[in-house]
């Protein structure tokens, strides 16, 4: 039977006329990872902060780790992570000092505190760097020691807001390794993010667009009823081409990687590529093959946006 760490019904918040989040539903179960999948500005961060308690919505409910919010909020807070997009600890506090000092704040006997803060320093490739100022510390670094002091208290669910928008892709890498052992050990993790390979590793996802959530499920499941087909074009006139093909009432995007047109036809044409090539500005050097959706085309064709 799934149990539900967050439910969220009819979530809204506004600052006076942004409607920041609108009417947002939401069921996460424990041990997965969620991800809010959106642009800068999509409510992403409103969200995240409402189901933490921090933020009060303008309308809607939301039940988090058993807590009715905002009434639970205090206790709740004892419960989760939160690792903001800003780094927020001492620059000019050693790692291990940080670390000590938000451990500090748990009330952890002396040696309790010594040994949960050594455990840290060890998962998270922090030994050798312990007595360094947080503030010299390269983008991939200062993300593990963020994550680190995140879950110092062994929280049973994480939010994490665009933590991997400092750091390098190997660091991207490293980082989910460490998401995916938090979640084989139980932690519910909510990540957002605007990368769609981020994305894409979520067991679910919302994809949110000024404040509305378009659609959600398991990446696989989206990608499977996107309701649109992908045809990649190659042609020696890629420019004229993609503005022939926008023009196509059937056709949702066109856009351009490379040395290839990557086009969004919709569901109702029978044979996409039979469509494509019938046209009369396609010549007979071009080649069009069908391939597989993309996250990224389940964005388009949920949100109308994308590289055109
Ligand atoms: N405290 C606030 N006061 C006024 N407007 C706000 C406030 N916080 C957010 N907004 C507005 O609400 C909308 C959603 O912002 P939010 O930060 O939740 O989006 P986001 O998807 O997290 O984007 P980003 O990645 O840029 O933070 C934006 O239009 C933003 O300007």
């Amino acid at each position: 039977m799934s149990e539900w760490v967050i439910r969220a019904e009819g979530l809204s918040r506004n600052f006076g006329d942004t409607r920041a989040v609108q009417s947002l539903d939401l069921e996460v179960e424990r041990g997965r990872i969620y991800g809010f999948l959106g642009p800068n500005g999509s409510g992403k961060t409103t969200a995240i902060r409402m189901l933490i308690g921090l933020l009060k919505p303008s309308s809607g409910t939301a039940e988090v780790l058993g807590y009715g919010l905002p009434a639970g909020a205090e206790k709740l807070r004892r419960r989760i992570g939160y690792m903001t997009q800003k780094f927020s600890l001492y620059d000019d506090l050693t790692v291990q000092e940080n670390l000590r000092f938000i451990a500090s704040i748990y009330s952890l006997s002396a040696n309790q505190l010594r040994s949960r803060v050594e455990d840290l320093l060890v998962i998270y490739g922090l030994r050798d760097s312990r007595h360094q100022l947080a503030g010299s510390m390269s983008g991939g670094q200062r993300q593990r020691l963020s994550l680190a002091a995140a879950t110092l208290h062994k929280p049973d669910l994480l939010f994490l807001d665009e933590p991997t928008s400092a750091v390098d892709p190997q660091s991207r890498r490293d980082f989910w390794e460490q998401l995916f052992d938090l979640s084989d050990a139980g932690t519910t993790i909510m990540v957002s993010t605007h990368y769609m390979d981020e994305a894409e590793r979520c067991h679910k996802l919302a994809i949110l667009e000024t404040g509305i959530k378009r659609a959600d499920g398991a990446p696989d499941e989206l990608m499977k009823n996107m309701g649109a087909r992908v045809v990649e074009v190659s042609s020696a006139n890629l420019r004229v081409l993609k503005h022939r093909l926008l023009e196509l009432p059937d056709v949702i995007s066109a856009a351009q990687l490379g040395a290839r047109l990557r086009v969004l036809v919709k569901n109702r044409v029978s044979s996409p590529v039979a469509y494509l090539s019938g046209q009369p500005f396609i010549g007979t050097g071009d080649s069009l093959t069908e391939v597989r959706p993309s996250l990224e085309d389940v964005f388009v064709t949920s949100t109308g946006r994308g590289r055109q």
